[in-house]
């Protein structure tokens, strides 16, 4: 028995001292170890796919909730942040703003800006800098926004015009608002943009909603390959993603090609030059672009952010407005007030009676609040490393600010669900990115360019829509029975079509006011 305990007794005490050993390595090593957000568990390979559903902006709000604002996830092989509170956008946005201005490449974006060319997708550096400068100056600037108002004012004028032959219809068939609305957006954009001159587009005008949510709900599906290398393409094939890219990318193709022909071939030289003018300038003097060589597939990138970013935002954001409206008809009655109050009688609504809508404007805010048009912001990517509130992110980290989360969380706002456009009344918050429980359009380097042009066109269709008309439900239903459905892309449609019926407002009569 002694002879056993003095064998075991060396052996037990270097088991001791081996686990001592190691217990010091281990510490070292945890002192090492990154210090990663909390997160949900995830499974072998896929990592937290299997977590997020068809709206990701509501699942990842649902996970924020148990795991924190700031919290880390998996999607297959990347890493990714999702940030979920007006005190870590401020940190994202701005106070770390350069170190993670840079935008992942993934394969639906890369495929349609002809591999990141454009500036919404492109990398950060010197070739998106110039680019975002150079439309700040031909296109974005207040100064240039409103010089053409005259396009907006004729655009609506004509909507206003259709919608009152169908208001005399007996039938009183409602009108398909969310199609106009793209309509409307699309005529707006192209001719501010690619020149008053252009006519066929080549996209059928009521295709152009159509097109649209094709592109970004392209945009906004799930690619294996962005998360799985080496084999996420054959998934993507067999998915039909693929095919679906290859499809929507050629047919906007198109579309930029004949805008491009349209202005090589123009013949009068009077013409002011728009942006396509200017990058085909560009293309072929090689003159405003130091360092990097500019080719005609940037010319058809920049094309498309326009086209995209421009259109689809817009008249998202008007169709929330007035499906929120309808739900609420004593806001639909304030903001009519108001409006009709401001005009002259029996006018439209112009863009100098703009300022006077003070409520208008609140009910927009509201709606940006509750449906942002890009719910997730667009994705950001790491530069370097940094601390984000004493957790590790690493370089080639996916960030995404859920600002649809932040609009709707109670800590910031009271009874977030409630549509209610008075919180805004003193007028403390708006949407350029300096108030953080508030984002529509980003904040920071990669905020959104095209604010003015946007809200420019927001308010002046919004004032002409509640200004000349009543809106109707369809026979039948009650305002509970509007749907509020969402669709799931990277920007957020109404996921059916708003119809209404439009009753041409009549002025009250000399005498009865
Ligand atoms: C109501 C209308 C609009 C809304 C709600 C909106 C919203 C946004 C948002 C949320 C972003 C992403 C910001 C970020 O990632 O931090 C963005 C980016 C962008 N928007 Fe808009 N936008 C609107 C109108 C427009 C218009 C009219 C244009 C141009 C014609 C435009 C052009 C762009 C571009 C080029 C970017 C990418 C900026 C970059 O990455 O540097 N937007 N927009």
């Amino acid at each position: 028995m002694l002879l056993i305990l003095l064998l075991l007794l060396p052996i037990t005490l270097l088991i001791f001292l081996m686990k001592q050993k190691i217990f010091i390595i281990k510490l070292k090593r945890s002192e090492n170890e990154p210090r990663l957000p909390p997160g949900p568990p995830r499974l072998p390979i896929i990592g937290n796919l299997h977590q997020i559903g068809s709206l990701p902006h509501r699942s990842l709000c649902q996970l924020s909730r148990r795991y924190g604002s700031v919290m880390h996830l998996r999607f297959g092989g990347v890493p990714m942040i999702i940030v979920s509170s007006a005190e870590a956008a401020k940190e994202v946005l701005k106070i770390r703003d350069l170190e993670c201005c840079s935008r992942p490449h993934l394969v639906g974006s890369g495929t349609l800006s002809y591999n990141n060319l454009d500036i919404s997708f492109s990398p950060y550096g010197e070739r998106w800098r110039e680019m975002r400068k150079i439309c700040v100056l031909k296109l974005f600037n207040i100064k240039k926004v409103k010089s053409f108002r005259f396009v907006r004012e004729e655009e609506i004028s004509s909507l206003i015009d259709s919608l009152s032959r169908s208001s005399n219809n007996l039938l009183q068939t409602p009108a398909n608002l969310s199609e106009m609305m793209f309509a409307l957006a699309a005529s707006i954009t192209l001719r501010i943009a690619f020149g008053k001159t252009f006519g066929k587009s080549g996209l059928d005008n009521d295709k152009f909603e159509e097109t649209i949510h094709r592109v970004q709900s392209a945009l906004g599906s799930f690619a294996a390959s962005d998360f799985f290398p080496y084999v996420g393409w054959i998934v993507d094939r067999l998915t039909g993603l693929h095919s679906k890219l290859e499809s929507v990318f050629h047919e906007l193709d198109n579309f930029y090609e004949r805008v491009i022909e349209e202005h090589l071939n123009r013949t009068t030289q009077d013409d002011q030059e728009d942006i396509v003018d200017l990058m085909l300038r560009i293309e072929r003097d090689q003159a405003e672009f130091s360092e990097v060589q500019f080719t005609r597939d940037c010319t058809k990138a920049i094309i498309m952010d326009i086209f995209l970013a421009g259109v689809d935002t817009g008249a998202i954001t008007i169709i929330w407005v007035m499906a929120e409206l309808v739900r609420n008809p004593r806001v639909m009655r304030k903001a009519q007030d108001e409006i009709r109050s401001c005009v002259k009688k029996g006018k439209l609504v112009s863009e100098s009676d703009i300022h006077q809508l003070h409520y208008l404007r609140m009910v927009i805010k509201e709606t940006l609040r509750l449906h942002p048009a890009i719910p997730l912001l667009l994705p950001r990517e790491a530069m370097s490393q940094f601390k984000l509130f004493g957790y590790d992110v690493y370089p080639k980290t996916l960030l995404q600010v859920n600002v649809w989360a932040i609009g709707r969380d109670p800590n910031y706002w009271h009874n977030p669900e409630e549509f209610f456009p008075e919180r805004f009344s003193d007028g403390s918050i708006d949407f350029k990115g300096q108030h953080f429980e508030f984002l529509p359009f980003g904040a920071g380097r990669r905020t959104c360019p095209g604010i003015h042009m946007g809200i420019a066109m927001v308010e002046l269709t919004l004032a002409n829509l509640l200004c000349c008309f009543d809106w109707k439900l369809p026979d039948g239903m009650k305002e509970t029975d509007i749907d509020m459905d969402e669709e799931s892309g990277l920007t957020t449609h109404k996921k059916f079509p708003l119809k209404l019926i439009p009753v041409r407002y009549q002025w009250p009569s000399e005498n009865q006011t």
